[in-house]
């Protein structure tokens, strides 16, 4: 910025297995969205390298990862970014129109507990009803990947376990590689593995002996 070169991430090196439910912590400005978007193809490092199976990212093309994001990201983020006019089943579908081999718009909503909301304007829904509307619309084109930046950051705790409970059983029923960024510690606790960023760089990945079900924490 300016005069000023501002690190975002500096020496970060760090890998997810196929099927982990990976948690990222740290203070505001650490790094952890930068980090999302270079996973998730949205960013492009000034150096060092980024992988995604056989993709490389780093220095791939806009068409590469377009076509990277599309086949195989899914993005939740804390404003749940749907469309007003459409409804819930209609969002997802803007989605699944685009796809190669989606779920169907109603199946993805059966799956976050919405089946009797399809027909339902994002204004008639709450807040975590509509983020699961968004988390079925990331998840019905079956993505490898699901990227979650600040996921129940505008929730309560109450709402926010149901959101949980909906990425966790996407998980588990369909091995979504999945990565939550988080300022709520207690969410660390339904995690396989717990990334703490500071200054850029990850301080410390701890690895969970025993995980908790959303249902158990609260904040
Ligand atoms: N487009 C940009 N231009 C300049 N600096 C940026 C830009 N985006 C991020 N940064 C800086 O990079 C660093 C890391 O930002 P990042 O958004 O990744 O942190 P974060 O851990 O996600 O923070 P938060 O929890 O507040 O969202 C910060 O110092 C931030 O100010």
């Amino acid at each position: 910025m300016g005069d000023v070169e501002v690190l975002a991430l500096d020496r970060v090196d760090f890998a997810a297995s196929a099927g982990e439910f990976d948690v990222i912590l740290g203070p505001s400005g650490s790094g952890k969205s930068t980090f999302l978007n270079l996973v998730g193809g949205l960013d492009t490092p000034t150096s060092g390298e980024a992988w995604f199976l056989d993709h490389p990212l780093a220095r791939a093309s806009e068409a590469a990862l377009t076509r990277y994001r599309r086949d195989h990201v899914g993005f939740v983020f804390q404003f749940y970014n749907l469309v007003p006019s459409l409804t819930a089943r209609e969002n997802v579908k803007l989605v699944t129109e685009i796809s190669r081999r989606p779920m169907r718009p109603e199946e993805a909503l059966d799956l976050v507990g919405l089946a009797d909301r399809m027909n339902h304007f994002p204004a008639q829904l709450s807040g975590g009803e509509q983020q699961r509307v968004a988390i079925a619309r990331a998840i019905a084109k079956r993505p490898d990947l699901l990227l979650c930046d600040e996921p129940t950051g505008a929730l309560d705790s109450k709402t926010g376990v149901v959101v949980l409970e909906a990425l966790l059983r996407v998980n588990a029923e369909f091995g979504t590689t999945t990565l939550v960024i988080t300022h709520n510690v207690a969410i660390r606790a339904i995690a396989h593995r717990v990334i703490n960023f500071a200054d850029g760089r990850i301080a410390s990945v701890e690895t969970n002996q025993t995980r908790l079900p959303a249902s158990a924490i609260s904040w």
